[in-house]
């Protein structure tokens, strides 16, 4: 595309930043709230749910992941610029998107939270830096989700995808997460040197477009090796980048680990997005959508389900376990979750 389409693209994005700026009420709000422990919260259980959780709720569980991992003394945050971000970024998502909307975002965020808080090693192998990075990129990963998939985006040529060859959707994300932290007022990374800036920009990107599940695809060969032997001495930038995005796809997908009214309660609301989009690829393309996109297929489900946790799921959370064994919660409910299904497809 030309220079002007692009430029003017981009732009869009930036009004778009702009104008989900959070209200001077709601900051405030914010900000002279008491924040509640992380025990009262339960934001240090792998089987935490924001079901119900009231929306001022879900932004305090925020600052108290911030405030409880030390980042905002390590890296001199200003509170109120620290509340302001949080309420934009909450904003930035549709909450016209059954699935991938705010409760995503934060339950995405919260299974890194709980996964670091863990497990002592991995405080030990990520600097703050790279921890500042992997909360700031879950919270960011699905920004402005339309509740379609790339290949959507792709085939229906939006802007999106003729801003971006490939990861439209990822590169869309990344990029809403950068306006937002350049914003006035929300400038959280102000207190960084201009090293450390670049990098942990540089980390967030990287981070960001890992939850592209065609990139997870492609990259997790290298980590199940990686897993299978005795020790890894995650010293290499190149080994901790592979690991912080196998930790970002596993925060990501963490729903399918979850006690089971929590996951179908969730496989819900994906099927929701996912029917929609058929709907669309049948009204706009007249194209039988692919099967998890068609209505017609809701019988299948549980059969598509156990295949989702049998070729995506499963293998990660196994490798995960197996080089942290405090993650293991995660394999053990991905496997219930699995029988769960099971007994759903002999039933159908
Ligand atoms: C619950 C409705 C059916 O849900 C699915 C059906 C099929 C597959 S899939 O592995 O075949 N595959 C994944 C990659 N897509 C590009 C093509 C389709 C995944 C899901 C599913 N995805 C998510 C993540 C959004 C969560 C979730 O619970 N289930």
């Amino acid at each position: 595309i030309t220079e002007e389409r692009r430029a003017s693209i981009e732009v869009t994005q930036e009004v778009l930043a702009y104008h989900i700026t959070a209200a001077e009420s709601d900051i405030q709000a914010l900000q002279e709230a008491t924040i509640p422990s992380v025990e009262s919260l339960n934001i240090l259980d792998f089987h935490f749910s924001d079901f119900g959780l009231p929306e001022d709720l879900t932004t305090q569980a925020t600052i108290r992941m911030f405030l409880d991992l030390n980042l905002v003394q390590d890296f001199n945050i200003d509170y109120k610029s620290l509340c302001q971000w949080v309420l934009t970024v909450r904003r930035g998502y549709r909450n016209s998107v059954p699935y991938h909307n705010w409760n995503h975002a934060l339950s995405t965020a919260q299974s890194m939270f709980a996964m670091l808080k863990a497990t002592d090693e991995l405080q030990t192998i990520f600097s703050r830096l790279e921890i500042l990075a992997l909360m700031i990129a879950t919270l960011n990963h699905d920004l402005d989700h339309r509740g379609v998939s790339n290949s959507y985006i792709e085939r229906s040529q939006q802007p999106l995808a003729q801003l971006y060859g490939h990861s439209s959707l990822e590169n869309h994300h990344y990029n809403l997460c950068l306006f937002i932290l350049n914003n006035t007022g929300s400038q959280i990374l102000s207190g960084l040197s201009a090293e450390d800036h670049r990098t942990v920009l540089h980390m967030i990107k990287r981070a960001i477009l890992a939850t592209d599940l065609t990139v997870y695809m492609e990259r997790r060969t290298e980590f199940f090796s990686l897993a299978k032997k005795s020790r890894v001495n995650w010293k290499s930038e190149k080994q901790k980048d592979l690991l912080r995005s196998m930790l970002m796809t596993a925060s990501d997908l963490s729903a399918i680990t979850k006690p089971w009214p929590e996951q179908k309660r969730i496989a819900k609301l994906v099927t929701m997005e996912f029917f929609a989009q058929g709907d669309k690829e049948k009204k706009e393309f007249k194209i039988k959508p692919i099967d998890i996109m068609n209505r017609e297929n809701s019988t299948r489900l549980p059969y598509m389900q156990v295949e989702y946790i049998d070729d995506i799921c499963y293998p990660l959370y196994k490798a995960v376990s197996r080089l942290f064994n405090t993650c293991s919660p995660l394999l053990k409910g991905c496997k219930k979750n699995r029988e769960n299904w099971m007994h759903l497809t002999e039933k159908a």
